[in-house]
């Protein structure tokens, strides 16, 4: 058979054959190299223009392992501005808050929340396309309106942490920017090592060497009690049996923040979020995407353990996880290092964020069928191995103690708000949920 001449390229030096003739050789030589190198550089030309003249339309958006690599527009005097402006407190006793993964659920809620109450609340989110971008646009827009700007970048990026810092004296850092879902981790892992770890360790970092430092409040995960069995979860159970790669990077995050609190005197404070759910939610979870496909007519996969198991979430209502989370930064202590060095031991605390209410996926169902007045198209099946644990179930009695946490949102309430909310985004005309 005729080899074309890419074929006669050797895999591997040693594997190179001479040709007969060192003329001929030469020849091919350099045309093949004439070619080998037009090509390459024509493809590097397309990569500078795809990833570097028009970052938004980037194929690395769908790659959240190389998301740093996007280059973020900010610095400059009007930025600064904007940064000083958002970030100003105008409540006496208010504090100001750098809010990452301000674009997300639980960011936008939180950081809608500060400014209401007079707290200088800056946002810095990524925009990556995990789900629908344009949902987070939206969010972006609805901070906008209560006087929040959201920084666009990344938490790697510590030139910008440290810019942050350098325009804002942050009191406190509300850090919800990650890689979630559980189910996800399979297919992109190293997304989860990038946001959860990498992100996290580049944060406090700059966060140790801040001047004040400021105190930390982050969300850790339910997740974390893996394969626990003894319910319902309380803090001091064992964590260390997680189901999927998202826990283990959550759980990595909380033995990250015990070191930077012991060596620098960073006040760290963990929030355990249980499957947390309401209005302006994320798509990829299973009360949103089972809303979308009840309404169109779609299946919905159910999954239930061995012998016909019943798997239970204990879901908690957005409103009643802001609370928490504006309680933990209520009460926590001012970090303790100056210079980088710690001055004297610093708070470090875990806390449930829960419901204390588990409730079977199939209920969640059924609740939704009536909301919607849709029947769901049921496809139970086999809870996968593939990262979700079969119950959750949190004792908050700690929560309780210390942040007054008192969750009052049941999940029919819950849900009939979601539902309203749901109806009325995506009903507008413009928006389809992806
Ligand atoms: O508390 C957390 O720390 C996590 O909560 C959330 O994880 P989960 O509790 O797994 O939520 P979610 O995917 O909505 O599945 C809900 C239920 O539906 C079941 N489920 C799911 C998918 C499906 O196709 N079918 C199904 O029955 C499924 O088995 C489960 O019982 C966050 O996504 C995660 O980022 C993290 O914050």
């Amino acid at each position: 058979m005729q080899m074309s001449h890419i074929d006669d390229i050797p895999s591997t030096p040693g594997k190179f054959k001479m040709e007969k003739s060192p003329y001929f050789h030469r020849l091919r030589w350099h045309t093949s190299l004439a070619k080998l190198t037009f090509w390459p550089i024509v493809f590097l030309g397309v990569l500078f223009i795809v990833f570097f003249r028009s970052p938004s339309s980037s194929p690395l958006h769908s790659d959240p392992s190389r998301r740093s690599l996007r280059t973020y527009n900010w610095g400059g005097s009007a930025w600064e501005k904007r940064v000083r402006s958002s970030a100003r407190v105008r409540s006496r006793n208010g504090i100001s808050v750098l809010v990452t993964g301000a674009a997300g659920f639980v960011g936008t809620h939180v950081s809608a929340a500060l400014k209401r109450r007079g707290d200088g609340v800056i946002g810095l989110d990524n925009f990556n396309d995990y789900y629908d971008p344009s949902l987070k646009r939206s969010r972006q827009a609805l901070l906008e309106r209560t006087g929040v700007f959201i920084v666009e970048g990344d938490i790697n990026d510590s030139a910008l942490l440290r810019k942050l810092f350098e325009v804002v004296p942050f009191t406190h850092v509300m850090h919800l920017a990650a890689q979630a879902g559980v189910r996800y981790a399979m297919e992109n892992p190293s997304s989860y090592v990038h946001s959860n770890i990498a992100g996290l360790v580049n944060l406090l970092e700059v966060c140790k060497s801040a001047n004040p430092q400021p105190a930390i409040v982050w969300a850790s995960s339910s997740s974390v009690y893996g394969l626990n069995t003894k319910v319902p979860f309380s803090e001091k159970d064992r964590t260390d049996q997680p189901a999927s790669l998202y826990a283990a990077t959550k759980k990595a995050g909380e033995e990250i923040a015990h070191t930077y609190n012991h060596i620098y005197g960073l006040s760290l404070t963990g929030l355990r979020f249980f499957t947390v759910y309401g209005p302006w939610g994320r798509p990829d979870m299973a009360y949103f995407f089972f809303t979308k496909d009840i309404l169109n007519g779609k299946s919905i996969p159910i999954f239930e353990a061995a012998n016909h198991g019943t798997v239970a979430r204990d879901f908690t209502y957005i409103d009643d996880i802001v609370k928490g989370c504006l309680a933990a930064l209520d009460t926590a202590e001012k970090s303790t290092g100056s210079g980088g060095k710690k001055k004297r031991p610093a708070q470090l605390r875990v806390f449930n964020l829960g419901n204390t209410s588990p409730m079977p996926v199939s209920d969640l169902v059924s609740i939704l069928e009536r909301l919607l007045k849709v029947k769901a198209n049921r496809n139970i099946m086999r809870l996968p191995r593939n990262g979700d644990v079969q119950f959750t179930h949190a004792n908050i009695s700690y929560a309780q103690r210390e942040l007054g946490y008192k969750p009052t949102t049941d999940l029919q309430t819950g849900l009939k708000k979601f539902v309203r909310w749901y109806l009325s985004y995506y009903s507008n005309g413009k928006k389809a949920a992806e």
